[in-house]
């Protein structure tokens, strides 16, 4: 990195949202792969296309403990005339069974056992009556059985060779099962990124020390931390960096060898102790804007360097918040070979006015509830920037489009979902 020109500050063009997503998706690039044992990829993003490496199931299944049949051979089967069939076998779970089924035979079978051939019904235990004749075992029907019926055929979810899970497929609970189901023991994944965050600013406290005068406690990078976790990455909690740009430069451009991307909060404004002004115009990096036409998080900038982000959100926390949802998370969703990376939108209700209106989009933090079958949003609370306690109890923010009257009780609004599971 060039020295610092600390009087040198940079000049500011507003940017779109939108626009300044579309700059960041331009510079995603899918991260490293690495494998491991399936017990460790809950969470984890496929690195590649899983297809099926058999039939499911791969045979023909009994869904009933009850006796294998053709169903043809209960034709006719009522109270007064029933059929009786000859139990020619037992199969348990696990076994193969041994013999066919003919139309005047059955063959006692349990959940999950493999029907024999021949079958192609099972009828259950308690339908069916069962006596001893001349040592052998019988049973009788009284209704006739459909076809199929409580049998799972061959392929019945999967066939060989179907696509079941795509790279980039965020491996939840369902995706567990199926790649134990086809004993995908090891799995291919990408990477953790790794995310190197720095608060900055000399009014920042440790969390371990008493309040004082003028200062406050740390809790951007806390929340990062979370908000990094949440969207898969790893997150690096860094010292924080009080006013001094020197330093912040020495730092960040460390941090940038051991992560594999660096968010900062705070001093990216217009005050005179805003460091990261002064990092974005003395840097090596590309800065892919400095202004965002967004309230909050205005001053938002972000820049990449040998393919490595740098992002530096607001120190407010409600702004530094959003700065994340709308920027970061399509970074680190993108590394991890998410397909779409920018968070989900949606359409929603207004629970009521919103008429604080300016000329740049508002991302209101709020809360979204059903009433009578439909989605209203309403205000988390207080949102200005400043704000931190409405973090907590939004779970969508409501974009409110610039100009115009905002938007009124009852009309649609468009929200991005937060926390949405992927
Ligand atoms: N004259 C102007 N002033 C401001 C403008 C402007 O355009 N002209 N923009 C405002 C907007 S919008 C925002 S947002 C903030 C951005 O501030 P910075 O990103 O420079 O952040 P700081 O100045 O460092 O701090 C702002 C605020 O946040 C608190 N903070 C900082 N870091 C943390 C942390 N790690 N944990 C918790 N809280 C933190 C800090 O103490 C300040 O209260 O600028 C406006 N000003
Ligand atoms: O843009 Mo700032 O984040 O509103 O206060
Ligand atoms: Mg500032």
């Amino acid at each position: 990195m060039e020295s610092l020109q600390l009087s040198n500050r940079f000049r500011r063009h507003a940017i779109r949202p939108d626009e300044a997503q579309k700059r960041i998706l331009h510079h995603i690039r899918p991260g490293d792969v690495e494998q491991v044992p399936l017990e460790e990829a809950f969470g984890r993003r496929l690195a590649a296309d899983v297809f099926a490496s058999d039939n499911m199931p791969h045979f023909c299944r009994s869904g009933m403990d009850g006796f294998a049949i053709q169903a043809e051979s209960t034709v006719g089967a009522s109270s007064d005339q029933p059929v009786l069939l000859e139990v020619v076998e037992s199969i348990p779970c696990g076994s193969t069974p041994a013999k066919a089924i003919t139309g005047k035979t059955a063959s006692r079978i349990m959940t999950g056992a493999m029907v024999p051939e021949g079958a192609n019904a099972v009828v259950m235990l308690e339908i069916a009556e069962c006596f001893e004749q001349d040592g052998k075992t019988f049973i009788s029907i009284k209704k006739e059985q459909k076809a199929g019926q409580n049998v799972t055929p061959t392929g019945f979810e999967l066939a060989k060779g179907d696509l079941v899970l795509e790279k980039g497929r965020k491996i939840n609970t369902g995706e567990i099962a199926l790649l134990a189901a086809f004993g995908a023991g090891a799995v291919h994944v990408f990477k953790r990124p790794k995310v190197a965050i720095f608060a900055t600013g000399s009014e920042l406290l440790g969390l371990h020390v008493p309040l004082e005068p003028g200062k406050i406690r740390n809790s951007n990078t806390y929340m990062l931390a979370a908000q990094v976790r949440e969207a898969g990455g790893i997150p690096i909690l860094m010292e924080s960096i009080p006013d001094d740009a020197e330093r912040a430069m020495e730092k960040i451009t460390d941090a940038f060898s051991k992560a594999d991307c660096v968010i900062t909060t705070g001093g990216v404004s217009v005050g005179d102790y805003d460091i990261m002004v002064d990092i974005f115009a003395a840097w090596e990096g590309m800065t892919l804007f400095n202004k965002v036409m967004m309230r909050p998080g205005s001053p938002t900038t972000v820049g990449v360097r040998e393919n490595k982000f740098l992002f530096a959100l607001s120190g407010n926390p409600g702004a530094c918040f959003v700065g994340f949802e709308l920027f970061v998370r399509p970074v680190l969703w993108g590394m991890q070979g998410k397909k779409d990376v920018l968070p989900p939108e949606a359409t929603a209700f207004s629970g009521e006015d919103f008429t604080k209106v300016n000329a740049y989009h508002r991302f209101v933090r709020a809360k979204s509830y059903i009433e009578d079958g439909k989605v209203y949003v309403k205000m988390a609370g207080p949102d200005q920037s400043s704000v931190m306690l409405s973090i907590k109890d939004s779970d969508c923010l409501m974009v409110i489009p610039p100009g115009g009257r905002g938007v009124l009780a009852g009309e649609k609004v468009s929200i991005i979902q937060l926390g949405v599971p992927d």
